[in-house]
């Protein structure tokens, strides 16, 4: 099915002036509007605490559009699409937490225009700005105009807190109105899941804990803590990356097949499982998680400083910048499954992975094959970045007069067929804010299921006063996440070697 183009649409971003608006918003909708899905109905008021008139705002984006092109040339993102869209933004300037701006925002708008409010903003704001749009007037739905409300991460720092911060958001406007953004769900790879799943019975038909041995997934990131200190000391590995993005993964992999691929069915079923997760108690929290922090070394040709030594983080932080976990979501399919998550920073390679490793045959009817040495069990990997593709592991005969097995690699890689181009990420998530489908955006209690997962860990760590295990930039990790999977017999897959140089 060929996507429609979205309706007419006023897109008010708070938080104009910021980085996530510049790096990622506006690329994205200037990719939109390459393509057709959005036209020239679509007006962006950009919304700061600045002085300034239009002319500053675009003036603004220009100038980092045009630093985003790495040898100085007019980058491609500064073609006709941006010239057409840069004459459709405004700007207003305000302090969010101040009514006026509100009033002239109801002012520019009227009563009837289709509107969807992007809260690029410190999450401390996120609460008080729905509350003042809800009190203005301007979430006011009528049956001919929509009023929508996206909301970036982290939404809540805790279980109590995303509580607090979805029941103030909900008192004042419908959950149907609500989009709870995490990014990772506009990655194409992470969207391909489903399809990968329910359109192919040759992997949904082995989707259980009777062929499938444990599943891991990790986000890895050659990037270390850099300028943003005083955010990630506050927050760390686990609550950064977590409850929302490796969760999001988690429940693609574990749900149930959603009667129909609308919004509430697929949300009801990834519900499910972030409810099933288990809520482990102080101590086994402690027994299945591993914590780090990088120290100095080298890192990508550089000498890093460790992460205690970053600006605005505590001399005597006891943040994590790397975290693994053994969890188990308590369904009858995945019963006795465990699921290793890792996530961490200044790591040895940029890698998203979810690998699925299938149980060994029970049997091995070939004369000449050590079962354990040389009939490795089957893998599906699944690369959701980079190197977007899938590669399933198997064992073939070795030709010729032998019967020996060997693993190989059956590979897909997106790039092999397809353009995937030069996109954020951000693309189907804002095309999906304008036309109104909430599949791919986060619901309230699915939000809440996550954080009550994680908050054994958070009781655990703040309880016992450890310090997390030191880690060389560019290893593999602290090594206690090692012996976290090698206690069961497992190993973590190895990081950072794309699908086709897997051995
Ligand atoms: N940047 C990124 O890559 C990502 C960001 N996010 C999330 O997006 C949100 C925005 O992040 P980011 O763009 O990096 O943050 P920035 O600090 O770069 O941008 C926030 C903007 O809000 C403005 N602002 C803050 N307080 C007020 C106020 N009271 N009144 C008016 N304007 C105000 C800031 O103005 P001023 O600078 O003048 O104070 C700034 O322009 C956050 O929730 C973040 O967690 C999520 C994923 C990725
Ligand atoms: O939300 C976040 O995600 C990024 C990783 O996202 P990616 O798309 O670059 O893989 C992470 O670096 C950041 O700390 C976190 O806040």
């Amino acid at each position: 099915m060929i996507p429609k183009k979205a309706p007419p649409v006023t897109l008010v971003i708070f938080g104009a002036t910021g980085d996530l608006t510049r790096r990622l918003l506006i690329p994205a909708i200037i990719n939109l509007t390459r393509s057709g899905l959005v036209g020239d109905d679509l007006a962006i008021l950009g919304v700061g605490i600045d002085e300034g008139d239009d002319e500053f705002l675009r003036g603004r984006l220009d100038e980092f559009l045009t630093h985003l092109s790495p040898d100085g040339e007019e980058p491609t993102r500064k073609d006709d699409a941006w010239f057409s869209l840069r004459s459709r933004i405004s700007y207003m300037s305000g302090d969010f937490t101040r009514d006026d701006i509100y009033q002239a925002i109801e002012t520019r708008l009227g009563s009837s225009a289709n509107a969807a409010f992007y809260l690029a903003v410190p999450p401390v704001l996120f609460g008080p700005i729905v509350e003042k749009l809800a009190v203005h007037g301007l979430m006011q739905e009528t049956e001919t105009c929509f009023r929508r409300v996206a909301i970036e991460k982290p939404f809540g720092t805790d279980l109590s807190s995303a509580k607090a911060l979805n029941a103030r958001i909900l008192s004042n406007v419908e959950e149907t109105q609500v989009y709870r953004l995490d990014h990772f769900l506009g990655k194409e790879t992470v969207q391909n899941l489903m399809t990968a799943r329910f359109a192919n019975m040759i992997i949904e038909g082995l989707w259980s804990n009777t062929y499938i041995d444990h599943v891991q997934i990790t986000a890895a990131e050659v990037v270390d803590v850099g300028s943003r200190g005083r955010f990630y000391d506050a927050t760390g590995a686990l609550r950064d990356m977590v409850p929302n993005h490796l969760f999001q993964l988690l429940a693609m992999i574990a749900m149930e097949p959603p009667n129909s691929f609308d919004a509430e069915a697929i949300r009801n079923e990834k519900g499910k499982v972030l409810k099933a997760l288990r809520v482990y108690s102080a101590e086994e929290a402690a027994a299945n998680s591993v914590r780090g922090a990088y120290g100095s070394g080298g890192l990508g040709g550089k000498s890093l400083s460790a992460y205690r030594d970053t600006k605005d983080v505590a001399p005597d932080s006891r943040t994590e910048t790397y975290v693994a976990l053994k969890l188990y979501a308590d369904t009858w399919r995945w019963a006795g499954v465990p699921f290793y998550l890792r996530t961490g920073k200044a790591l040895t390679a940029r890698d998203t992975e979810i690998v699925i490793t299938f149980n060994k045959v029970p049997f091995a009817q070939f004369r000449e094959t050590d079962v354990t040495r040389r009939l490795p069990p089957n893998r599906l990997v699944i690369q959701v970045q980079p190197d977007e593709g899938m590669s399933m592991e198997i064992s073939i005969k070795r030709p010729g007069q032998s019967v020996e097995t060997v693993p190989v690699t059956l590979d897909f890689r997106y790039s092999d067929r397809f353009d995937i181009g030069n996109t954020t990420g951000y693309e189907s998530l804002i095309y999906d804010l304008f036309i109104g489908d909430q599949a791919l955006f986060q619901r309230a209690d699915s939000i809440e299921a996550g954080w009550a997962a994680v908050q054994p860990f958070l009781d655990a760590w703040a309880e016992d006063g450890s310090v997390p295990e030191p880690y060389a930039p560019g290893s593999m990790g602290p090594a206690s996440a090692d012996d976290l999977i090698r206690k069961d017999g497992r190993e973590w897959h190895e990081l950072g070697v794309v699908l086709h140089q897997r051995k």
